[in-house]
């Protein structure tokens, strides 16, 4: 492609120095710094990475916590064609020894406070002969971050890049056992810049606190990237206290924060205190937390409950990419694709599943990973047919809307159907009824499984019977979807990480039977 035809993330930092020399770009703690500071210190780094023997493809691993510095080696390392990862700081040092393992990095920036002792075990785990270059973020000295980019001198380095290069990688949960890195290009994050900032009326004029983790695709697309990549500001936070992010709300007039629900709570107690003037805030997350305090954020995501996490998405398609944002909301719980975006429901043989049928959420176009790193079965599996396949199960409704139903990693197998747990624990907590439900299946020698559903019922709930459980299905999804048994219980047994314990339920009611790696979705 010609260069007068390639835009790459590298590009908008130099194209902000230009449109916006007084424009403030980052924000954190102390450091302010405009458009053309942040440039020059860009390509200072990016001359540092280059001297160092950082080239195109090669790794960059940042452990530590939310800092503007992991923006600086995202603009360095768009400027040289390297790739970044902001690991996961909360990382037990085998888990961080793994990820330096598989990610081989060219370079390490590491931070002392709160994680040095884990830096140092995962280190010695690796011993002395791993290649990597480490440099302080949290210290002065030869061995510095900032020295190693004092080093580097301030022109642009003008090196021509692939805006189709890696340039953000973000290790995403475990499902196959083992986490994987996610490596989203240029094209990726300005696809997803331009498409979230139409979305939520995002611009020049946009001050974003990053209150969300920078390993977590949530802060970069809700609102950070759409905020970078029309000029906007960001404010980076390492902590998430109460106390400290009130004023900063203030102070930096931001328009736009990722918080949680217990933080926002915590900031309306704290502000009927302090009386802090938030006038500039929009509530989108959780806006009834809100209280009225703040104005409720008017844009199409918000209006149609993206705040409330209706939209379907993943890392590997860049964030949310189906919300109610594109064409309002419908039938479904997701909403639609935006430009640039095709979804389709597929089966197991790659055809297109019928409205109200389920199947494999699959995506196609600008907003899909390049894959994940360092594993090529995987991606071959995953990107079977032409499309990304996401192992989350979903359903194209009447209206043209998608409904997300779970994930397609559990499966059961009666007769020659398959069938999803996620689809029949969706149907059944559908009925008012109930609180919530699990299905697992029980060996058949004949049918292979049958399904058992395990139901919660709402506290002051009325009885429902096993047979009015039975019937709500039958009326909603395919019949040999449907229950042949029910058990009513007080609560679900829940993992460590509150998932619905589906060994426990299987011990419980004598579940089993499950068919083999070759399901659908299996190579997740
Ligand atoms: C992070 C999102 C988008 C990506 C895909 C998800 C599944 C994920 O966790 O990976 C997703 C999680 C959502 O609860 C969330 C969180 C936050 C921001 C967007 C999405 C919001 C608006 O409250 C909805």
């Amino acid at each position: 492609m010609h260069p007068a035809r390639r835009l790459t993330f590298g590009d908008l930092v130099r194209e902000h120095r230009r449109s916006y020399p007084e424009g403030v770009a980052l924000v954190d703690g102390e450091v302010r710094l405009t458009w053309p500071q942040f440039d020059e210190r860009t390509n200072r780094l990016a001359h540092a990475l280059t001297a160092a023997g950082v080239g195109p493809g090669d790794r960059i691993l940042w452990l530590g916590q939310n800092s503007f510095r992991i923006w600086e080696l995202l603009g360095a390392a768009a400027k040289t064609g390297a790739m970044v990862c902001p690991g996961y700081w909360r990382w037990a040092a085998p888990e961080m020894a793994f990820a330096i393992e598989d990610f081989d990095p060219r370079v390490i920036v590491w931070q002392d406070e709160e994680i040095g002792d884990t830096v140092a075990k995962a280190r010695a785990e690796l011993g002395d002969d791993h290649r990597a270059l480490w440099l302080r973020h949290d210290a002065e000295g030869p061995d510095s971050y900032e020295s190693f980019l004092a080093s580097g001198a301030p022109e642009d380095p003008a090196l021509d890049v692939d805006p189709d290069a890696a340039l953000l990688v973000i290790y995403t949960a475990a499902i196959s056992g083992r986490q994987s890195g996610s490596m989203l290009s240029h094209r990726n994050l300005l696809a997803m810049g331009a498409s979230a900032a139409w979305m939520g009326d995002i611009g020049r004029e946009t001050a974003f606190l990053g209150a969300g983790p920078m390993f977590h695709i949530g802060n970069y697309q809700f609102w950070g990237v759409p905020a970078f990549v029309h000029g906007g500001k960001n404010v980076v936070v390492r902590r998430v206290v109460a106390e400290e992010l009130l004023p900063l709300l203030a102070e930096e007039r931001c328009t736009h924060a990722y918080l949680m629900p217990p933080t926002i709570a915590q900031l309306v107690a704290l502000n009927r205190e302090a009386g802090h003037d938030l006038s500039q805030l929009r509530a989108s997350v959780a806006a009834p937390l809100w209280q009225g305090t703040v104005p409720t954020d008017t844009s199409r995501f918000t209006r149609n409950g993206g705040g409330e996490g209706r939209g379907y998405g993943q890392t590997e398609v860049t964030g949310f990419a189906v919300t109610g944002a594109h064409g309002g909301s419908g039938l479904g719980n997701a909403g639609r694709p935006g430009p640039f975006t095709a979804v389709r429901v597929l089966d197991e043989q790659g055809e297109e599943c019928a409205p109200g049928t389920a199947g494999e959420i699959c995506v196609r176009g600008d907003l899909v990973h390049l894959g994940y790193w360092n594993r090529p079965e995987t991606n071959e599996h995953r990107f079977r047919f032409g499309w990304w396949h996401t192992t989350d199960l979903g359903r194209r409704e009447a209206d043209g809307t998608i409904s997300f139903l779970g994930t397609t990693t559990r499966m059961l197998k009666s007769a020659a159907e398959n069938i999803f747990p996620a689809e029949v624990e969706n149907c059944i907590e559908a009925h008012p009824a109930v609180k919530e439900a699990a299905v697992i299946g029980v060996p058949n020698e004949r049918w292979a499984q049958d399904v058992k559903a395990v139901v919660v019922l709402q506290p002051d709930a009325g009885p429902l019977t096993a047979e009015e459980v039975v019937e709500h299905c039958r009326a909603r999804i395919a019949s040999y979807k449907k229950p042949k048994t029910v058990e009513f219980v007080d609560a679900l047994p829940r993992t460590k990480d509150f998932a619905k314990d589906y060994a426990a339920l299987d011990e419980r009611f004598g579940g089993g039977g499950y068919p083999g790696g070759d399901q659908l979705g299996a190579g997740r």
